[in-house]
């Protein structure tokens, strides 16, 4: 059943002066509340003509700069990203019954951020990051496991280096849109939109 948690944020005269504080404090809470992974939200980006595509990654770090995911940096998003560096982002917490949209610039994450984010990761997620050639054709299944293998006997012994051609991104946002769904469809929106060194917070009509 939906909850409707944010009453009180109707009666609060001022909101967290900083959108990655309360980002980071409702990412926290829903880590536990929420049935599934709470960490997952839809990247949209857009190739070089402006059309869109979206699709799901994982949420691994709010700082104080932006929000982190990790992929492929071949990839089809990875192109649009190249050819056009803005993306949105949009969380869903079905049972909180909040949403969170991101939208702004994007940057590559250092190589330092990649390589310590890459070394918490399973072995055999490190091993599938190189075996996959993400977003181009794939022959076979047999294809991709025959890559897995050979992947395997080149690190054999080793530890697994992350490949050049894998890291993260950080969306720095121009807008933080935070909703939390009330009775009626009489939501509250919060958004937070840069504002100098700032943010400017406003509420819109739902
Ligand atoms: C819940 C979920 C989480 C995902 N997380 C990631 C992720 O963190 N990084 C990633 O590269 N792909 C992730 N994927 C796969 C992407 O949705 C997508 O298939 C892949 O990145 C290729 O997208 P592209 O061809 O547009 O580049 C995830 C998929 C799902 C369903």
């Amino acid at each position: 059943m939906t909850q409707f948690h944010h009453e009180h944020r109707f009666t609060m005269i001022t909101e967290p002066t900083d959108p990655f504080v309360l980002a980071r404090e409702l990412l926290e809470q829903r880590q536990t509340t929420e049935p599934t992974d709470a960490t997952a939200m839809t990247l949209a980006t857009a190739d070089a003509s402006g059309r869109p595509s979206a699709r799901m990654v994982l949420l691994k770090g709010i700082d104080d700069r932006g929000f982190v995911f990790f992929t492929n940096y071949e990839s089809r998003k990875s192109m649009d990203l190249a050819a056009n560096p803005f993306a949105a982002l949009c969380i869903h917490w079905a049972k909180a019954a909040e949403q969170i949209r991101v939208e702004g610039r994007i940057e590559r994450v250092s190589d330092a951020e990649s390589d310590a984010y890459f070394e918490t990761r399973g072995r055999g997620s490190q091993i599938g990051a190189w075996a996959s050639r993400q977003s181009a054709p794939l022959p076979s299944r047999e294809a991709l496991l025959d890559r897995v293998r050979e992947i395997e006997r080149r690190f054999e012994g080793r530890p697994v280096p992350r490949p050049e051609f894998w890291g993260g991104y950080r969306v720095v946002p121009e807008r933080v849109e935070f909703w939390y769904g009330q009775e009626n469809r009489l939501h509250d929106r919060v958004v937070y939109v840069r504002h100098g060194d700032g943010w400017r917070v406003e509420r819109l009509y739902p």
